[in-house]
């Protein structure tokens, strides 16, 4: 398949100075002298992205994802290498990069267009539904100077998708919008995906790398540490973060505590915030102290108080003390239908024998929509439950198997 972008040997050096002054010294210097030192931010990167393929670009912060990504849309030049590109690209990057503060959201929308090569009549048949999609009201036609950040991230969603683009490019993005509009995003951008749009997407949490692209690459320290599989790339960064204790952002949406929600009568709860779609009301299992082998089975109530949240799931995780993820299991990759309509349901998540040896095991519940990508609500460690047996065996799970003697 014919690729639409291709890397080749990129190199990006930054000039750092200790003063702002000295980038005016050096540039009027008679005998040249250099005030700067040379950081390699980008350090021999090859890459070869094809149509339709959606990569999710990894890396913990200062690894040169940032970068890369401004080399691919032109904002930046490479030191050395070559880039070339075979399309249309639409770009969210930093937060507000492409707007002038001054316009209006409105205005702002035709000046990204007549970038992106339309013509203000062109842009006039687009824009009621940029406008629909960004739903910010009567802010449209305020200047975006007074635009909070999530203001700034649905107008430059609703433009970069709006326009049609050969290839997407979100960084970071989605982690400013609120629930509701991350979802509405997700959709867009599956649709797009569908057509056979290109998406490169960085994102601090890993997992929706590894629930919406197929590929991924690794970044570390300017290179590429590894490429391939989504969730092979995912799985690889994960255990080095892990490993390496590298500092993370967390996944977890926010959540309203169990608590002050246990409340005796079937009316449902409404969320203190609006943004709230969904949340986990009760978790129960069904003991705290076990043996091996034993059924365990945990209850989980929640609410709804959309009409109906499409692709709902839950998922049940389960962990050491010291947060090693032994298993997690979901309903939509098991395509378990799951009640999704406004209200209060319960499922129950039943492990018929238990195979775990001794020791105190944490449970994470998770309500998600998406496929998994937007997370609604999340309880971390929200019931444990221990295991206690006689001496039969060692290590942290029972593994069947056979003994044989040869000879
Ligand atoms: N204009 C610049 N001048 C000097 N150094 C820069 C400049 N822009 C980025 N850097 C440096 O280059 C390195 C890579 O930055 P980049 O923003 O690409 O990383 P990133 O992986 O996107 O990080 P984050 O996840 O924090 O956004 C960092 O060490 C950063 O400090």
């Amino acid at each position: 398949m014919e690729s639409i972008i291709e890397i080749n040997d990129i190199v990006k050096s930054y000039k750092l100075y200790d003063k702002p002054m000295d980038r005016f010294k050096e540039a009027i210097h008679p005998l040249k002298k250099v005030y700067h030192k040379e950081f390699t931010a980008l350090n021999g990167i090859t890459l070869s992205v094809k149509k339709g393929d959606a990569i999710g670009i990894l890396g913990k912060n200062g690894s040169g994802k940032s970068t890369l990504l401004k080399l691919i849309t032109g904002v930046l030049t490479p030191s050395n290498g070559q880039i070339r590109i075979n399309g249309k690209i639409s770009a969210i990057l930093e937060l507000g990069a492409g707007f002038n503060p001054e316009y209006t959201g409105r205005e702002n929308i035709y000046l990204n267009g007549l970038m992106m090569g339309f013509s203000r009549e062109q842009m006039e048949d687009k824009i009621d539904s940029i406008i629909e999609f960004a739903d910010i009201g009567v802010f449209i036609d305020q200047a975006v100077k007074v635009y909070s950040s999530g203001m700034f991230a649905r107008l430059a969603f609703a433009v970069s998708i709006n326009v049609e683009p050969d290839i997407l490019i979100v960084d970071e993005a989605l982690a400013v919008g609120d629930t509701r509009f991350q979802t509405k995003c997700i959709d867009k951008m599956k649709e797009l995906k569908n057509k056979g749009t290109t998406i490169l997407f960085v994102s601090h949490a890993s997992e929706q790398v590894k629930r919406f692209c197929n590929k991924a690459i690794w970044i570390k320290d300017g290179k590429i540490e590894a490429e391939g599989d989504s969730s092979e790339v995912v799985d690889l960064y994960e255990d080095y973060m892990k490993y390496y204790n590298v500092e993370k952002d967390e996944i977890i949406s926010e959540s309203t505590e169990l608590d002050q929600l246990d409340t005796p009568n079937e009316e449902l709860l409404l969320p203190s915030n609006p943004d709230i779609l969904s949340s986990i009301t009760k978790v129960n299992i069904n003991s705290n102290k076990v043996k091996t082998f034993d059924q365990i089975e945990i209850e989980v109530e929640y609410e709804v108080y959309e009409k109906v949240i499409v692709d709902l799931l839950l998922g049940v995780a389960l962990y050491t003390p010291d947060r090693e993820y032994i298993f997690g299991p979901n309903t939509h990759l098991e395509k378990v239908e799951v009640p999704n309509a406004r209200g209060r349901h319960v499922v129950k998540y039943i492990i018929p024998r238990i195979p775990l040896l001794g020791g105190t095991f944490q449970i994470d519940v998770g309500l998600f929509n998406n496929e998994g990508i937007v997370c609604l609500d999340y309880k971390q460690d929200i019931v444990s439950f221990k295991i206690v047996n006689k001496y039969f065996s060692e290590g942290l799970v029972y593994i069947n198997h056979k003994w044989e003697v040869i000879k």
